[in-house]
């Protein structure tokens, strides 16, 4: 076995030993050898046979290595205990990877604080150093230095790690600027059907970008000579969409309003970043962004995005399916009082502390308490709208929750393609969910959660709701392929862990 190997096997023993709170002695008496093997073997520094594997997995109840697969990561829950505590809001996934697209912009030294460390932050940050930008986590901390090479090797660009998110898109507003001809590999990401791309093109088309698809690559041409003469109307009101709009017109030398602009969280926070960057920008937090670029950016620049709405309301959504009271600190209220008004409607009860400010000195936080409560279904369907309106990624949350009442709900989810049918799944843990087309849902609750495994729908949020469910599940499940989990949440097992949930995380080799 190669000392890699060996040295990922010795982790997993560890955190599996760990987890069952066994002491390095406890387990070589239960494997009949020395603590000093065992912490060997712990460090990878020990050869191991397939025998020995398999008795380590006896001894520890876990069956984290499975042979045969290529590493994907899985968690095993027993559930159907409260939590407890409080538990901090990180930064959030959407704010991340567009700060990491503008950081392009900027000539100088660009330091992210308190990124949210995730996947989907790993895999743009593979993409940004393939094409030459120089990016470190500074030590012990979540903060992230990004410098850019004086030409960036868009040649190099590693195609896999970009296929892997729909954010690479957002590197055509900073690149249209510098580079005549260009080519980027296509958009993947999360699978919730096909989504749009023209919107970004027809929105970036009056600063000269003409984009054609050959063979899952975008191949970009730029006229320079064309500039945008009159406001843009984006004809959907995106938050990619709005993000790309705006790193074009940061550095165009002039005034670029954008109309129907999305006033969502991510944007807010692109927004606040580019104004540290010297471009004026006004009307944030409204539908017309009014821009003065700059020509040139060439700064050392700090700032931290603001906390996930998101991962907010799937905490509160963890509170609801366990019956526990839980604070949430660092809420950003202005992003989910629409769900908070919802959840209302339907019996929650909660209390909130004063709002104080995100580190970006402008988002309002409060810390929320959950008081656990019967819930009934809600009189009208509950659907998404842009913002402000409940959040489409909040949606799959309410499925769960409306599982949770007493009553039938009717969950629509006009946007996705795809995302609606993944919610069915919750079928597999106990609940009553029936298919009515391909974009609503009827939901009956309450449920009686029952422990099961499940391999991860291929889309986040749905996979997290499989997650909370199980939770709530008394018994052991096991959650299959979480990939698609931490690609937008940091150490998701390991703070739920903290709440008083037991969830272990064990992988294939
Ligand atoms: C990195 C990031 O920030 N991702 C978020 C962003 O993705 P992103 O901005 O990429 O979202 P899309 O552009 O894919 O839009 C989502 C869907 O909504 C439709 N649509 C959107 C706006 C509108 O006014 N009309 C309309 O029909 C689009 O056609 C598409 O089918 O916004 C989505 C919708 O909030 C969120 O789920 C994603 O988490
Ligand atoms: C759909 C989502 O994000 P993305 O745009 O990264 O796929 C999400 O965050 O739920």
């Amino acid at each position: 076995m190669s000392e890699d190997y060996l040295a990922r096997i010795g982790t997993l023993i560890r955190d599996a030993r760990r987890h069952k709170s066994m002491t390095q002695n406890e387990l070589a008496l239960a494997l009949g050898t020395s603590q000093s093997a065992v912490a060997r073997i712990e460090q990878g520094k020990q050869n191991l046979s397939l025998e020995m594997l398999a008795r380590i997995g006896e001894c520890l109840d876990s069956e984290f290595v499975s042979l045969g697969h290529s590493g994907a990561q899985h968690l095993r829950i027993v559930g159907g205990t409260k939590l407890s505590g409080a538990i901090d809001v990180k930064t959030s996934k959407n704010a991340a990877v567009a700060l990491l697209c503008a950081s392009l912009l900027n000539r100088g030294r660009t330091t992210l604080r308190n990124l949210a460390r995730i996947e989907e932050v790993n895999r743009i940050l593979e993409v940004l150093t393939s094409i030459g930008v120089k990016a470190r986590w500074l030590p012990d901390s979540n903060d992230l230095e990004l410098v850019p090479p004086a030409r960036l090797d868009l040649a190099g660009i590693d195609v896999d790690a970009a296929r892997r998110t729909r954010t690479v898109i957002m590197f055509l507003g900073p690149l249209l600027h510098e580079y005549p001809e260009f080519q980027l590999p296509y958009a993947g990401g999360c699978d919730l059907g096909t989504r749009t791309v023209e919107p970004h093109m027809s929105a970036l088309r009056p600063f000269g970008l003409n984009v054609t698809a050959h063979s899952g690559f975008y191949e970009a041409r730029v006229d320079g000579d064309v500039t945008p003469g009159r406001p843009i109307v984006l004809t959907e009101r995106g938050d990619t969409v709005t993000e790309n709009a705006l790193l074009a017109a940061a550095r165009h030398e002039g005034v670029t309003v954008i109309r129907n602009a999305s006033p969502n969280y991510m944007v807010q926070d692109l927004c606040f970043f580019l104004e540290k960057l010297g471009v004026r920008i006004e009307g944030i937090g409204s539908t017309t962004l009014t821009v003065h670029g700059r020509r040139e950016i060439d700064m050392d620049v700090e700032y931290s995005p603001s906390e996930d709405p998101i991962e907010a309301m799937s905490l509160l959504a963890a509170a609801v399916v366990t019956e526990s009271e839980i604070t949430i600190r660092r809420v950003p209220i202005e992003f989910l009082e629409i769900e908070l008004a919802q959840l209302e409607l339907m019996g929650m009860k909660y209390d909130i502390t004063q709002e104080y400010r995100s580190a970006n000195g402008h988002t309002r936080l409060v810390d929320l308490t959950t008081i656990p409560g019967p819930l009934v279904a809600p009189t009208d369907k509950i659907h998404p709208m842009p913002f402000p309106g409940l959040n489409i990624d909040n949606l799959p949350f309410f499925a769960i929750i409306a599982a949770c009442a007493e009553g039938t709900t009717m969950i629509h989810d006009w946007v996705y393609e795809n995302r609606a049918i993944y919610l069915t799944e919750l079928t597999k843990v106990g609940a009553r969910v029936q298919l009515l087309d391909p974009h609503r849902v009827m939901i009956e609750g309450p449920t009686r959660w029952r422990a099961t495994e499940v391999i991860c729908p291929p889309a986040l949020r749905p996979a997290v709701v499989i997650l909370l469910a199980m939770l709530a599940a008394p018994g052991t499940s096991v959650l299959r392929n979480v990939y698609v989990i931490n690609r937008g949440y940091e150490e998701l097992a390991e703070r739920l862990n903290a709440l008083g949930a037991t969830i272990e995380t064990f992988r294939d080799i």
